[in-house]
């Protein structure tokens, strides 16, 4: 009896032991994260403090603003070939930087122009360009639209035939044909050998006049888009030291750049960054319901109420599964659209993409298959029917939208369900879960401005919305509550079950809390519970823990290094409950009554007065249907309904339709009673001469 207690003893403490060991090296690595995290901010700080501004490009020794000979020249290609009429910011200084046969390293927002920055230096320089691109739809894109300005632009690709690959090898080799810029994309550069030797005759005979890595961010492993094959394009530096190199991304955060410009090799190069920011994109978070199609009803309603004019969008889906159902769902309700996957037969997919480009299909349902360099420039939406992996991946999906610089909007529906399947698919990447639940705070913050989650992200100085968010446009009352005795409840079952060596996930948590606890159920939704499970992970009060099964891997929830501070006490729990859900939940029907659509209309004006604000940014729909129920009759009474900053810019303006609305109102009230008291006489006239009238009811004898 004696040994046997003592064996399970031994046992349990070593299975509290191993536990720990996980809780520790769990706490060091988070330590390592924020001690880089505080490096970053530092970095921030300085240049912040010191009012260097963000897209402080090179040292400040150089200045790439100054003319230069071959300026004319360059206008002239610009405007002459391009059809560009002027340069976008650090365009013209990149382009000098490239042309000063400098190594460069360039990050611009998406849709910024990045691509310019090489194309043009590419005729400039004589010789031929190589750049190495990682997707192919991306590369058709441009040699297509390098070809149709007469811009002699080849590739070389699994897809590009012998004829053209004769043609490209013999240009590489003799130089007699015009080959000013050679697409490949990162694989041919590390496994074609015959494809290296015909460049380094290329090299030998000085016709390589620049090489640019685009999408560059795919060599960092820390990126959100890794491709191992671009870790061999440091072979490019070693074998043409001379050749400058010049490396663009949209998404590099500060550690992803150093990672860059040690792969390539380029430590001396000039950097130039530009501002994550995109103005004119209105970002925004809805709640996912789980009812039945509630979902695909609102996208659908948000397309037909806002883009009836088959304007371009992008729905963005977890799984091949759901496109396909979502792409049907929405073609039932009446929206031309269809699925994008990377199962699908390449044809089929180059079909679809090629019947969006051109306005045949208004949105396409796609998986982050539907990737980097789409480059339609008109893209007015992009609905993410689940939230992305990470921030950086959110960014560049959603940056999509807009591309032309006119006011787009992306709509995230987020609900906490979601979590556990993206975290099953992400766990095991270096900052694979800490990148999910930065994007899981974005998505369940109900009041910080969504840009600024971008700006700390990319470690940016903040700027200003511009109320170009819903946490910045929509006023609603955000209460926090604290739920520390319900999280003490749910972090307690966790550490019963575990005690027990059982395995919950978090659904299974939610059911088990709400038999346990009946009193609780009445009042908590399952997505209350969930959300509330999910912000403890996040918060690492509770942890994700992963298990491979044959079919799938399952996400469960254990104790995490921060429950024993709550379960004693020393940590509270707080979440925040707005008023716009409810709103939205008294969201009235689609038509607008008199006023609202008078409100409506004010909105559409001012917001193409305004050139970059989107109508419902000026007063959102929820916003209109208060002003509508409560008619506030002064600015005091708006204010408290949109807010100071808004009644400050329109309220005037609200007031004065709402005094003409009225007045209208009135005077079709008293039309209307003058309508039907005649039509009540002439009633009782014809009553009275066919029967006597029976009762009269009250309401007759009234009028
Ligand atoms: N100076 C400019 N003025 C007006 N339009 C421009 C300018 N430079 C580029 N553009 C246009 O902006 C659009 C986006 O350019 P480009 O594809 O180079 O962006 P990008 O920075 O590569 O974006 P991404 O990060 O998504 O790849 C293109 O249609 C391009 O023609
Ligand atoms: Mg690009």
């Amino acid at each position: 009896m004696e040994s046997e207690a003592i064996q399970d003893e031994l046992q349990s403490l070593e299975l509290e032991i191993n536990d720990v060991q996980g809780q520790i090296s769990a706490l060091i690595e988070h330590q390592d994260r924020l001690y880089e995290r505080k490096s970053e901010l530092k970095t921030l700080l300085k240049a912040v403090t010191a009012g260097t501004p963000v897209a402080s490009s090179c040292p400040a020794v150089e200045n790439w603003s100054e003319p230069f000979e071959w300026d004319s020249r360059a206008d002239d290609i610009r405007f002459n070939m391009f059809g560009i009429s002027k340069y976008r910011a650090n365009q013209r200084e990149i382009i000098n930087a490239v042309m000063a046969g400098r190594d460069v390293l360039v990050i611009m927002a998406a849709g910024g122009g990045k691509s310019l920055c090489y194309q043009l230096p590419a005729i400039l320089r004589g010789g031929t360009t190589l750049v190495v691109s990682p997707l192919l739809s991306l590369i058709q894109d441009q040699v297509m639209g390098l070809a149709a300005l007469g811009i002699s632009a080849y590739m070389l690709t699994s897809t590009s035939g012998k004829e053209n690959e004769k043609f490209v090898y013999k240009a590489l080799e003799k130089g007699e044909d015009d080959l000013k810029i050679l697409y490949v994309t990162p694989e041919k550069v590390s496994k074609s050998k015959r494809f290296m030797s015909k460049l380094e005759k290329c090299h030998n005979a000085g016709r390589l006049s620049l090489i640019s890595i685009d999408e560059a961010h795919c060599c960092s492993q820390w990126g959100h888009d890794f491709r191992p094959d671009y870790k061999n394009l440091s072979i490019l530096k070693t074998q043409f030291p001379k050749v400058p190199m010049v490396a663009l991304t949209a998404t590099a955060t500060q550690k992803v750049q150093n990672d860059l410009i040690e792969m390539l090799h380029i430590p001396k190069c000039v950097k130039f960054v530009s501002s994550v920011n995109r103005p004119n994109l209105f970002y925004s978070v809805r709640e996912k319901s789980l009812v039945g199609k509630a979902v695909v009803d609102e996208i659908a309603e948000f397309i037909r109420e806002s883009y009836s004019n088959n304007e371009s969008g992008i729905v963005y889906c977890f799984s091949r599964k759901e496109c396909e159902q979502i792409a049907g769902e929405l073609r039932e309700r009446g929206i031309s659209a269809d699925y994008y996957h990377a199962e699908m037969d390449v044809n089929l997919r180059e079909k679809v993409h090629m019947r969006w480009s051109k306005n045949k299909l208004q949105v396409i349902v796609g998986t982050v298959a539907f990737g980097m360099g789409i480059n339609k420039p008109d893209v007015r939406f992009v609905i993410h029917h689940s939230l992305s992996k990470s921030m950086e991946t959110y960014y560049q999906e959603s940056g999509r939208a807009g591309r032309d610089g006119l006011p787009s909007e992306c709509v995230l529906f987020f609900r906490s369900g979601d979590v556990p399947r993206q975290s099953s698919m992400v766990f095991y990447e270096y900052s694979g879960l800490q990148n999910l639940y930065d994007i899981v705070r974005y998505c369940q913050s109900k009041t910080k401005c969504r840009r600024s989650a971008f700006f700390r992200h990319f470690g940016e100085p903040s700027q200003d919305c511009n109320g170009m968010c819903d946490n910045c446009a929509l006023s609603s009352e955000v209460k926090e509550v604290d739920v520390s005795d319900l999280a003490k409840l749910v972090v307690s079952m966790v550490q019963e079950m575990q005690a027990k060596d059982q395995r919950v996930t978090m659904l299974q948590l939610g059911d088990k809390l709400r038999t346990k606890h009946k009193d609780l159920s009445a009042e908590l939704k399952r997505e209350e519970i969930e959300h509330l499970v999910i912000k403890l992970i996040v918060d690492s009060v509770l942890k994700e823990e992963f298990q491979h099964t044959p079919y799938s891997t399952n996400a469960y929830v254990t104790m995490g290094p921060l429950a024993n501070q709550l379960l004693q006490g020393r940590k509270t729990i707080k979440t925040e409950t707005s008023s716009r859900q409810m709103n939205k939940k008294s969201k009235r029907s689609s038509s607008l009554s008199g006023l609202e659509s008078k409100l409506d209309e004010l909105r559409k004006e001012i917001s193409a007065a305004h050139g970059s604000m989107l109508p419902h940014t000026v007063l959102s729909t929820q916003q209109i249907g208060l002003i509508s129920s409560q008619k506030p009759d002064s600015l005091q009474e708006l204010e408290s309904i949109i807010g100071k900053l808004k009644t400050d810019k329109y309220g005037d303006k609200i007031l004065k339709v709402m005094r003409h609305d009225a007045v209208s109102e009135q005077h079709v009230e008293d039309a209307t009673k003058d309508e039907t008291c005649k039509r009540r006489s002439s009633k009782r006239a014809k009553t009275q001469k066919d029967v006597v009238l029976l009762e009269s009811s009250e309401e007759e004898e009234e009028a």
